[in-house]
């Protein structure tokens, strides 16, 4: 390890951060100071913890505390922090990389679309590097606790691709940050605007955050603290205001909007704990490939930060809440290992997952407009606790959204209570459909009968539902089914009338298995149909053909499944079927048949040119007048 002055190259990819934080960020500048005193506070909960192994790092100097300063005529602001600090290693390893595999995959992704939202920067850590938007140097000094004075580093840099690095003897532990700024910034050297910035951004940090005592504008030598100083979950709710709690999710997520909502609970008893979860309005840019990397729920053990938990205190489906949980008796030494079997910590996480449902219920009686952008945003996770939290299924079916035939457009505003709601006289089933597009559910020939008896359908085609629905086979008492597996079962009179209809049909049905062979399983006449010439169907635990497509495409080993076609023998086609003599005719009119209802399903024909040119030919040699 060199301790000499040395010169190197920040990695590519820093360089890319600092050129994009220096031209996104400029319209929200001031958060620097928010990044630097977050992270100076993150030093100090992670000294912290590390001092309950080794108390001596923190005895000599133990209250930790965050000191923002300036010198006018210098042009230079200083961030000084007691926490941890960092070794050489640690700084180029922190300040010289980028370390987060979120910031990399948003890199990879701005390099093929120059569009993506630069806004979004700010989610993935860029926090220290934000500096360089109103400085045009920075200087780091840092001692690590539990070194020694001659182990201070000097980290230097103008942010255009070098920094530079040098032993200094620091004579306390801890790290300072100065920001030389840029001759357009003096802003930031004026006490005032320091002072609304800190109690703007950075009040509910939980160490004091002090600065020179000013007199007549004067600074002096003395030190006041300019922030609340308390954590705020920690605070009685009569006293926050929805603007504490907003800024406090902003430090916590790094996001640049509100919070659509959140939950502040104190629990006493048995198990006492503190808990504020909030519910973000929008994804993060990689959110959905987060299900392995979770993060963003913090666990606090009395006001000592030991780790994000996310994974341990709330179920997968609910990854996108962000917060805060803070335990009054859990043991401080506690590891994750301990966290995964802990029984304390299982009770913290149904209460959490109670908190959250309770609160997205609320959401959705009380501001429906906000429960239709949570919707948008995190509904298809939300479902995945359909099939992974069985306690929890009816609440979370209660939640659940889709687009109907009953509603407007594709957007999913009903609910299984709206649908239930209108259910007809007699009605036992929820029925629904899944595809994988809105304009296939909806135009689905499944449908028709349901539709013409005015029955209610609900058109499902997000990827995940076919999987769900799987799991959700009742709710509030009802069956659900999908319209196109199974036999669908009419009144008395209708079921007359189809035992006619198949009685009358036999001879093209026997037709129709002969001329298809092994391409069907079998050939029924439809209890559905009442426009369309034919439909496929499956049996009632038969995986829908969509959703077949999708797993084989991605490696699975589908077995070749033959299926069900029904057909509607009122219809021309089948009627005309019914009296071709010729065979050939006949064979490329059953044929369309099948692969109509194929296309219709969305399904991609496994001859396409063939099928145009029987089309051409049976439109071609339509009997004149028919
Ligand atoms: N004042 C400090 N004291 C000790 N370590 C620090 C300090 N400031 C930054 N670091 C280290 O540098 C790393 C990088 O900081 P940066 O602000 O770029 O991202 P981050 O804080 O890790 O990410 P995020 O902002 O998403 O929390 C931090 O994780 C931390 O290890």
């Amino acid at each position: 390890m060199s301790t000499t002055a040395e010169t190197r190259k920040f990695e590519a990819e820093v360089a890319q951060v600092l050129h994009l934080v220096t031209h996104s960020l400029y319209s929200h500048k001031e958060i620097f100071l928010r990044e630097l005193i977050s992270n100076a506070s993150d030093a100090c909960d992670k000294l912290r913890f590390e001092a309950l192994a080794h108390p001596e790092w923190l005895a000599d100097d133990a209250e930790l505390r965050i000191d923002v300063s300036f010198d006018a005529a210098a042009r230079t602001l200083s961030v000084h922090d007691n926490g941890i600090g960092m070794d050489r290693d640690e700084l180029v390893a922190n300040l010289g990389t980028i370390a987060s595999s979120g910031t990399r995959r948003y890199l990879e992704s701005l390099a093929a679309d120059k569009k993506a939202d630069s806004r979004l920067i700010g989610q993935f850590g860029v926090g220290f590097y934000s500096a360089f938007v109103v400085a045009d140097r920075v200087t780091v000094t840092s001692r690590r606790a539990g070194t020694s004075a001659s182990d201070g580093v000097r980290w230097e840099s103008d942010g255009q691709g070098e920094y530079s690095l040098e032993s200094v003897e620091v004579p306390k532990r801890g790290t300072t940050v100065t920001l030389h700024l840029k001759a357009d910034e003096s802003e930031f050297l004026e006490t005032w605007k320091l002072r609304s910035l800190v109690s703007r951004y950075s009040d509910h940090i939980g160490f004091p955050i002090r600065m020179p005592k000013a007199v007549d504008g004067e600074a002096t030598a003395e030190w006041e603290t300019v922030n609340s100083a308390s954590a705020l979950w920690t605070r009685p709710k009569s006293e926050l205001k929805d603007e504490d709690y907003q800024n406090f999710y902003k430090s916590l997520s790094h996001d640049f909007s509100d919070a659509l909502t959140w939950t502040h609970n104190r629990v006493e008893g048995n198990q006492n704990f503190t808990s504020l979860l909030y519910i973000p309005a929008k994804a993060p840019f990689d959110f959905m490939n987060g299900r392995e990397e979770r993060k963003g729920l913090k666990l606090y053990i009395r006001r000592v930060f030991i780790m994000d938990a996310s994974e341990q205190l709330l179920p997968a489906y609910l990854r996108f809440v962000r917060g805060v949980v803070d335990s009054d008796d859990l043991p401080l030494n506690v590891s994750r290992e301990i966290l995964q079997q802990n029984r304390q910590v299982e009770r913290i996480r149904g209460a959490c997952t109670k908190r959250v449902l309770d609160l997205l219920d609320k959401l959705a009686v009380d501001e429906a407009e906000k429960y239709a952008t949570f919707w948008s945003a995190f509904g298809s996770v939300l479902k995945e606790g359909i099939a992974e939290d069985a306690g929890n299924r009816e609440r979370i079916a209660k939640l659940l959204r889709f687009a109907s035939t009953h509603s407007e457009g594709a957007a999913p505003s009903v609910s299984l209570d709206d649908y239930i709601g209108r259910m007809k006289a007699g009605q036992e089933i929820i029925w629904y459909i899944t595809a994988d597009s809105y304009a296939a559910a909806k135009g689905s020939p499944q449908l028709e009968a349901l539709k013409a008896q005015g029955v209610e359908v609900l058109l499902m085609s997000d990827r995940i539902d076919e999987w769900m629905a799987g799991y959700l086979t009742e709710y509030a008492g009802k069956k659900l089914r999908h319209v196109g597996k199974g036999e669908i079962e009419l009144d008395a009179a209708a079921s007359e009338a189809h035992k006619a209809s198949e009685e009358a049909a036999s001879a093209v049905v026997a037709r129709l298995k002969e001329l298809l062979g092994e391409r069907v399983r079998d050939v029924k006449v439809s209890r559905r149909l009442t426009e369309s010439p034919s439909c496929l169907v499956l049996d009632e635990y038969d995986m829908a053909l969509h959703l077949r497509r999708v797993l084989k495409q991605s490696g699975h080993d589908m077995p070749d499944s033959a299926p069900v076609l029904e057909i509607n023998p009122g219809h021309a086609l089948v009627k005309r079927l019914e009296v071709e003599a010729d065979n050939a005719r006949a064979s490329d009119l059953a044929l369309l048949l099948l692969e109509q209802a194929q296309v219709a399903e969305g399904a991609q024909l496994e001859d396409p040119a063939a099928f145009v040119q029987r089309l051409n030919r049976v439109i071609l040699e339509a009997p004149a007048g028919s």
